[in-house]
């Protein structure tokens, strides 16, 4: 099986925006309707969707607003600074405000109970708050939303990578969500074979990036 570095994975990504012309956004939406094929609506109706401020939070975002457009229950949280949310994530939440769907930004001990509240009421978590742009061990509030997520969800699907997964070496940064499930995009990342335990199931989802570009990033990092 062909696998992959994070970095690699980032270089596809560029290559596809700056040089095929697929503007980043078409490949954040592509990436949330994949994970949304990938649930069963019929018997999933209600979730907890807990999204960083990258573009793997964008996805969660985006992933949310499909959802509610499907008629289910949404409890939406964010964890990090909202002033340093990337330009795709800003687009998608600025969606959501237009469409008056309310938010928690968890800060603190009161924040953190709401999200225990809904992790324990609802069928599925989609965890979105770190991808392939984890680059540091995870501290404070984050350390706190994923031991919460691991202790009282249902059932977690993890967006491309479980938060806290090192996507190269398979290693958690000090903590990470234990998935069911993860929608991986493109191609499966290095780490994800090293370590079930995290990940459940490693389901791929092309996102779109033409094999031209795949080949073009490989030849190049030889
Ligand atoms: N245009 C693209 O590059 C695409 C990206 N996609 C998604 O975006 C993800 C990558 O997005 P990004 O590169 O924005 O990275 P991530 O969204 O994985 O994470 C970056 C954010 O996490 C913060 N961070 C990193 N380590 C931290 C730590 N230990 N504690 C607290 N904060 C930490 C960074 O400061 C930054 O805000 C992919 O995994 C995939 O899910 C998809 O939407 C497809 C298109
Ligand atoms: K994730």
């Amino acid at each position: 099986m062909l696998t992959i570095t994070c970095e690699e994975m980032k270089a596809m990504d560029c290559y596809t925006i700056e040089k095929i012309g697929i503007p980043s956004i078409v490949l954040m939406e592509n990436a949330a309707l994949k994970v949304i094929y990938n649930i069963d609506l019929n018997k999933t109706n209600s979730f907890n969707i807990v999204c960083g401020v990258g573009n793997n939070g964008g996805d969660g975002l985006a992933i949310a607003r499909h959802l509610i457009t499907n008629g289910k229950d949404v409890d939406l949280f964010i964890i990090g600074n909202l002033d340093k949310g990337t330009k795709d994530f800003n687009i998608n939440l600025n969606i959501l405000k237009n469409m008056e769907v309310k938010f928690i930004h968890v800060t603190g001990e009161m924040e953190l109970e709401y999200l225990k509240d809904s992790l324990v009421k609802n069928d599925l978590t989609i965890d979105s708050i770190f991808g392939i742009g984890l680059t540091r061990e995870i501290e404070g509030i984050f350390k706190k939303v994923i031991s919460l997520i691991n202790s009282y969800s249902n059932n977690i699907l993890s967006v491309d990578i479980p938060s806290g997964l090192d996507g190269n070496t398979g290693n958690t940064l000090g903590i990470s969500v234990k998935a069911n499930k993860t929608i991986t995009f493109h191609l499966v990342k290095k780490g994800l074979l090293e370590s079930k335990e995290y990940t459940g199931e490693v389901i791929v989802e092309s996102i779109g990036i033409p094999k031209k570009v795949t080949n073009k990033i490989l030849e190049r990092m030889v």
